[in-house]
């Protein structure tokens, strides 16, 4: 059955190109979901207009919809749109969905969903209440490398009995040579590796050592460290130690400071372990199964075309097609979880910002 999705792009930047392209192509090869992007929500026309025109949103690839440019107000007050796509720094994603939410639209919001987990409580409060639904976008947990390497992983047991994960997701951004209101380094914005990238490996750490999500999660405690820049008081360096109640270890880094290992992930079992690869580790594309035995490696990648944000819009327009309020990959109680371990994260290193008070 073809689901069609109306989409309003909030924020007319990096992410949001990014999301939209995977839109666009998805319409090109005449996918059976079809995803309108109905309108730009952006802070300046002109800025919106480029945002179409730079992105190639044609009628050809729209369904016959050339988007509207609007401002932020106009997009939560449009009745043709369905879903907002929220793709702003984090501080602004709680002001921005309560807009959304008020207006009546379905809300799909960049990670980290909020600066802290008393936030997300009450966008879920809120949606909850206006029966729509709201979903944090964590895309990694969609990609179908995820699901084949759980797969091989736990059903097939091809490593045998998975003990420890080693996950991180670091890169050397030039930290001094950004401007102090670069979203990586301004406080105000809630800048800082955990919240932007650490946010990864911890969902990796989810993802890859338990099968079970929010309310039904194994029991685990964590150890963690951070090193606050100086001048941007920030953690630019963090580490977490996870021990989850069946045993198994999880061992995660994150930085903006040093680029990290070629193999971002390694899931280690008795028998082999797995590798995961990529220049962005939020995308899991590619990964290798090794043998202790010398059996060739498996080796799975993912060369569909897309970014990768395709397989978390494409659940999405099941969801509400199916008058769900939330997704099951990532129900609410998911994303609170792993906002609580980060609040905690923060609060057991003196990393405080605003809005937690
Ligand atoms: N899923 C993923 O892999 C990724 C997710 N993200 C997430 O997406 C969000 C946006 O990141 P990204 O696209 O890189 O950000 P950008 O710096 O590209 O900004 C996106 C938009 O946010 C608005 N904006 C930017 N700076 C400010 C500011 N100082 N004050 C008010 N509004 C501002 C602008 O909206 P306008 O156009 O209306 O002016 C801008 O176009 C973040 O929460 C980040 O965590 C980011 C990268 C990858
Ligand atoms: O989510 C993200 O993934 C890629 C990073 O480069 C970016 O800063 C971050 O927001």
């Amino acid at each position: 059955m073809t689901i069609t999705l109306r989409w309003g792009i909030l924020g007319a930047g990096n992410i949001s190109s990014q999301f939209v392209f995977d839109l666009l192509l998805s319409n090109e090869r005449k996918s059976e979901t079809h995803h309108v992007v109905g309108s730009i929500g952006c802070s300046n026309k002109q800025k919106g207009q480029d945002f179409i025109t730079a992105n190639k949103i044609t009628e050809a690839n729209n369904y016959g919809v050339v988007p509207v440019v609007q401002s932020y107000q106009e997009l939560y007050d449009n009745p043709d749109i369905d879903i907002v796509y929220i793709g702003t720094p984090h501080t602004y994603h709680r002001e921005q969905a309560i807009g959304c939410l008020n207006g009546n639209k379905h809300v799909l919001c960049e990670k980290p969903m909020t600066v802290n987990k008393k936030e997300a409580e009450e966008l879920f409060a809120l949606a909850k209440s206006k029966k729509k639904f709201f979903m944090e976008a964590v895309w990694t947990r969609f990609f179908p490398a995820v699901k084949e390497l759980r797969q091989k992983v736990y059903d097939e047991k091809v490593i045998g009995e998975v003990h420890r994960l080693f996950a991180d997701f670091s890169y050397y951004a030039d930290v001094t040579k950004l401007p102090t209101s670069s979203r990586v380094r301004d406080r105000t914005l809630a800048a800082g590796a955990l919240l932007d990238i650490g946010i990864y490996p911890l969902t990796y750490s989810r993802i890859l050592l338990d099968d079970k999500v929010g309310d039904e999660h194994t029991k685990f405690e964590f150890k963690s460290f951070m090193t606050l820049d100086p001048v941007d008081k920030v953690d630019h360096l963090s580490s977490i130690i996870i021990k989850y109640e069946n045993g198994k270890h999880a061992i995660l880094s994150t930085s903006e400071l040093i680029d990290g290992p070629k193999a971002y992930i390694r899931l280690e079992g008795t028998k082999g372990w797995a590798e995961m690869y990529s220049d962005n580790p939020a995308r899991a594309k590619h990964f290798k199964i090794f043998f202790k035995d010398g059996r060739e490696p498996i080796e799975y990648k993912d060369e569909s075309g897309y970014n990768g944000f395709i397989y978390e819009a494409n659940a999405i327009a099941q969801d509400i097609s199916d008058g769900k309020l939330e997704n099951d990959t990532i129900p609410h109680a998911e994303t609170l979880l792993v906002m609580g371990v980060m609040d905690q994260i923060r609060k057991e290193n003196g990393l405080v910002y605003d809005q937690d008070n």
